[in-house]
């Protein structure tokens, strides 16, 4: 039992010996193992996360670098298009500006000369409301109407203080404004008695109106070419003196002391005839300065007298003398005038045309003891419409000539 109880003990201090070293193994093996273990999923913590890091921080200085320099790549491809879209906006700018602006500026320019000329205008002539018209002529009425020219339709208008008046109504202002600022700045200027007088003008929104004197005779051309051939004497002493007034009316238009003025639009449907019978002259529409053609022609060298306005007036006034005379209708007879001109060409000769010109004279002046001053008459009509212009005399020598003439019997019309 000792022995037993001895190798018990022996036994017993071996196991536990044992046990003690398996335990300290254990626990130094669990350790290596964790330490181990700990540094392996480290490493592969390590070797996963660091490229990663790396990665992004590259990235991020990548993108750090290259956004100023995308910024300012984008920025100039921007700036550029913007510099190219201004050029092309300069471009066109520029293909249109001479003409544009050089439009424009003579719209601008045209634009204030009529209001300088317009403001000028009201300092002289009346300006008269549309309203005010509208009710001297019952509103335009048709049954107003006294003639239709090609500028405008004209009408008898009755206005309390003025009694009557000529309302010529223009018809489409923007063609014609020319002619309006025309008529209301020479006539505004000119008072004569033998140029019709303008009273007054209205100008409002579309509108344009002039209103003249009321010439209770009409037209010069409705008494030599009566429609249907209606018998209307105009005697002798009549048509003198009414070749007298437009003659002095016309050489006091091209002699003016401050605005010289060619008329360049004569004819018989344009002189009116007041209740006396003395002519009055009208539509000036395409008159112009003298002085200011004249110089222009001369700086242009060409030849003077065949562009000396005055000259053209006179050779119309020659055709009206002539149509005063023989009754001819020259829009009708353009033959009889063509021919006329064709025989003082070759002739040269004043007596022989005008004797066979005679034949043609109207037959109701004849034989009535003013032969010698129809003759007379026919000469004077027959040097203005030579056709070389510088023959042809002046308005004032033309005047002269025909009061010559109306003075021969002064008795006639007092
Ligand atoms: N002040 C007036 N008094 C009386 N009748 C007038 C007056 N003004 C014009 N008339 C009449 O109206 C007609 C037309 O006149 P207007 O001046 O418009 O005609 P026009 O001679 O053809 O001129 P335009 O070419 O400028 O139109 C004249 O022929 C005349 O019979």
């Amino acid at each position: 039992n000792g022995y037993s109880s001895l190798q018990e003990n022996n036994y017993g201090s071996d196991d536990h010996e044992h046990r003690k070293k398996l335990i300290s193994s254990l626990k130094s093996g669990f350790l290596i193992g964790y330490v181990f273990s700990s540094v392996s999923i480290l490493t592969i913590f390590m070797s996963y996360c660091v490229p990663w890091a790396r990665l992004i921080k590259r990235k991020g200085n990548e993108v750090m670098i290259k956004q100023p320099m995308m910024t300012s790549l984008m920025e100039r491809q921007e700036k550029k298009r913007k510099e190219a879209n201004k050029q092309r906006k300069r471009n066109k700018v520029k293909m249109k500006t001479p003409m544009m602006t050089s439009l424009m500026e003579r719209q601008e320019k045209k634009r204030k000369e009529a209001n300088i000329q317009i403001s000028t205008s009201e300092k002289l002539i009346a300006r008269i409301s549309l309203a005010e018209l509208q009710k001297a002529t019952n509103s335009f009425d048709r049954g107003k109407v006294i003639g239709v020219g090609k500028t405008g339709t004209v009408y008898k208008a009755a206005h309390h203080h003025l009694r009557f008046t000529a309302v010529k109504r223009l018809f489409d202002f923007q063609h014609l404004e020319k002619q309006f600022l025309s008529e209301l700045m020479i006539l505004g200027k000119f008072r004569h008695k033998n140029i019709v007088p303008l009273l007054g003008f209205c100008l409002e929104s579309r509108e344009r109106l002039l209103v003249y004197q009321y010439m209770p005779n009409g037209n010069l051309y409705d008494w030599l070419h009566p429609v249907n051939g209606e018998p209307k004497n105009l005697e002798w002493h009549f048509r003198v003196n009414i070749a007298v007034g437009i003659a002095r009316g016309l050489a006091r238009l091209h002699n003016h002391n401050t605005l010289q003025l060619a008329h360049l639009n004569l004819s018989s449907s344009c002189i009116l005839l007041d209740k006396h019978f003395e002519p009055r002259i009208s539509n000036f529409g395409r008159a112009m300065h003298i002085m200011t053609s004249n110089a222009r022609i001369f700086m242009a060298n060409i030849e003077m007298g065949e562009w000396d306005l005055t000259k053209r007036d006179v050779h119309q006034l020659g055709v009206l003398l002539l149509e005063l005379i023989t009754g001819e209708d020259p829009l009708k007879n353009s033959e009889f005038y063509h021919s006329l001109e064709g025989k003082l060409v070759q002739n040269n000769c004043l007596l022989t045309v005008s004797a066979a010109l005679y034949c043609a004279v109207d037959k109701s002046l004849l034989g009535q003891g003013f032969d010698r001053e129809v003759l007379d008459f026919l000469k004077v009509a027959c040097n203005c419409i030579q056709p070389i212009p510088n023959r042809r005399p002046t308005m004032v020598e033309v005047y002269k000539m025909l009061m010559a003439i109306k003075n021969t019997h002064p008795d006639i019309l007092g």
